[in-house]
């Protein structure tokens, strides 16, 4: 069997982030990107750095509030309710994961579903469910633009969802739906998952196991992406290195797949900016809201 096509997330990101450029050089006043983390872990500290980096490279207004990890909740909903009420700001986006004592779901319930880039709040949640054009989840997002930019079929395919978490599983599951895929979510407690992959056309993978899925459990020229992030030892210099939740040697089997580091994080980067514009669009008045999830 021909290895698989890679599904180099890189160009993808550049593509989609020329497209925010021209959209966000359109509106009378750059869009503007609010960002709040908590503490110092060191992997969100590198993600919101390149969310900052990028929005300023494609012509948007960032801002980082980097707060200590002991901030006491009440203190994080009262900055995001001046955000909200701040009309130079068109998104908001709060780092997960958040410190134990601040409640995830109060959070994402208070920033403004307008302004909601990350499309967590439960208003969006609810039109992606519906199937209406809304603010969606940015991996997710970024997984619809990386098929469509290599011309894989979404509509009309079996597709298998790996993972349930509600940052990209369901929302990935939703909008496959969206797109008329025919959609299985599968999660820890489904039995025979080799017998469930082993049906999809597409295979999403996001639940954060290192090489869960093997050869044996993929279709013969199936699509695969790869969603996990996972830090293993084992690295040049002893140090840690990156690998997916898809074994390497799916490659080997698969149609197409996505590397890992490579693939899908970046294009995280790119729908969050492209979220960003949107919301600008839709403040402005220039854009029934979202009109993405088809
Ligand atoms: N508020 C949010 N928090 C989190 C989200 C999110 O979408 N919104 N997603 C993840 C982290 N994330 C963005 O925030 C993110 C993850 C990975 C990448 C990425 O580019 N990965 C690279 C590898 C980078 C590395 O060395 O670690 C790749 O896959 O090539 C970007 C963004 C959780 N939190």
């Amino acid at each position: 069997m021909t290895p698989a096509r890679v599904l180099a997330g890189p160009p993808a990101a550049d593509a989609l982030l020329s497209d925010v450029a021209a959209r966000a050089a359109r509106l009378p006043r750059p869009p503007h990107l609010a960002m709040v983390r908590l503490g110092d872990d060191p992997a969100s500290v590198s993600y919101v750095r390149g969310k900052d980096r990028r929005a300023r490279e494609v012509g948007l207004g960032s801002a980082v509030y980097a707060l200590p990890e002991t901030t006491p909740q009440a203190e994080l909903l009262a900055l995001i309710a001046r955000l909200n009420a701040d009309d130079a700001v068109s998104g908001i986006l709060v780092q997960l994961p958040l410190p134990a004592h601040v409640s995830e779901q109060a959070v994402l319930h208070a920033i403004d579903p307008r302004k909601d880039v990350d499309g967590f709040h439960p208003l969006n949640v609810g039109e992606l469910w519906a199937g209406r054009p809304t603010l969606i989840p940015c991996t997710p997002a970024g997984i619809l633009y990386l098929l469509d930019l290599y011309g894989l079929p979404v509509a009309g395919q079996r597709a298998v969802v790996v993972g349930r978490s509600p940052i990209v599983g369901r929302p990935t599951a939703a909008l496959l739906l969206a797109r008329d895929a025919t959609v299985t979510l599968a999660h820890s407690r489904t039995r025979d998952l080799g017998a469930v992959t082993r049906e999809a056309d597409l295979l999403v993978v996001a639940v954060g196991q290192p090489h869960l899925i093997t050869p044996e459990m993929v279709r013969p020229g199936a699509t695969v992406i790869d969603v996990g992030i996972n830090r293993v030892p084992g690295g040049p210099g002893g140090k840690a290195h990156l690998t997916g939740d898809v074994h390497p040697d799916v490659a080997g089997v698969a149609g197409a797949i996505t590397p890992v580091p490579g693939g899908v994080g970046p294009l995280t980067i790119a729908a969050l900016l492209a979220n960003t514009v949107t919301a600008a669009e839709m403040q402005a008045g220039r854009r029934v809201p979202g009109a993405s999830a088809r």
